[in-house]
């Protein structure tokens, strides 16, 4: 792959493990942060949907008709700003295929989101994404599915032959926990820098929410006085 990519080896893992974790434990970015926060970004989906070439066409601007299937897991670091919000986007791609299973299921943790990837002319991998969906929360261990932030993409937008209508997906966005969807071409460009900027948007309106959640101890102050014990 690009010389850029990085395979991931035990000892980045384990850092990454420490940085981050999912189910929002961590502590919320601050808003409008003057540094760079990182965020954790994964792609999952069946193999040949797509995810390397979204990855790549995202971060490199390029596109390869001719791409080997990713085995367990690769990452590619991106800068943006988005709505003045720094972050760096850390996009992990992982291997699609069922043989790979057990080589990228150990780098779910830590998600801060994660991208159900589908590709438009394959019915199978669309029918797939619960799936996916349900192997992502169970090895990332996310402790809230219900307002974990995924966000569904429709790729390879520029065949003819479509078998998946976007009225099909949008409806499984809407009925899995109203998802936003983006169709997308890794080929021709179309929607990818628009699907990971709403991945990022989704992650900051979760620490937004996070940070209107201070926890307080109260005390009751109505509460009527426990009668004294009387002494011996
Ligand atoms: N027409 C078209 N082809 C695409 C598009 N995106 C990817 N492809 C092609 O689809 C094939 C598979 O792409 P990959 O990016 O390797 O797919 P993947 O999901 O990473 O596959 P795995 O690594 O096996 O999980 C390659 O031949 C790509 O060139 C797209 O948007 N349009």
């Amino acid at each position: 792959m690009n010389c850029e990519t990085k395979v991931v080896n035990d000892e980045l893992h384990r850092t990454i493990k420490v940085a981050s974790r999912s189910g929002r434990a961590r502590p919320p970015r601050t808003a409008m942060a003057t540094k760079s926060s990182l965020l954790k970004v994964i792609l999952l989906g069946d193999g040949g949907v797509g995810k390397s070439s979204l990855m790549n066409r995202y971060v490199t601007n390029k596109f390869d008709t001719h791409l080997f299937h990713t085995i367990g897991v690769e990452f590619l670091n991106k800068d943006l700003e988005v709505d003045g919000h720094l972050v760096t986007m850390q996009i992990w791609d992982t291997a699609g295929q069922e043989r790979f299973r057990s080589l990228r299921t150990p780098f779910y943790r830590g998600s801060d989101c994660c991208l159900l990837t589908f590709s438009v002319d394959d019915s199978q991998s669309f029918h797939n994404l619960g799936n996916w969906k349900k192997e992502f929360i169970y090895y990332a261990d996310v402790k809230e599915p219900e307002s974990f932030p995924f966000v569904v993409l429709g790729n390879k937008l520029d065949v003819t032959e479509r078998q998946v209508s976007a009225e099909d997906a949008l409806q499984w966005c809407r009925e899995n926990g109203d998802y936003p969807y983006y169709e997308t071409s890794a080929k021709d460009a179309t929607n990818v820098a628009a699907a990971f900027e709403e991945a990022v948007r989704r992650v900051l309106a979760m620490d937004e929410r996070a940070e209107h959640l201070i926890p307080t101890d109260t005390v009751n102050l109505h509460r009527k006085p426990r009668s004294s014990a009387t002494c011996c």
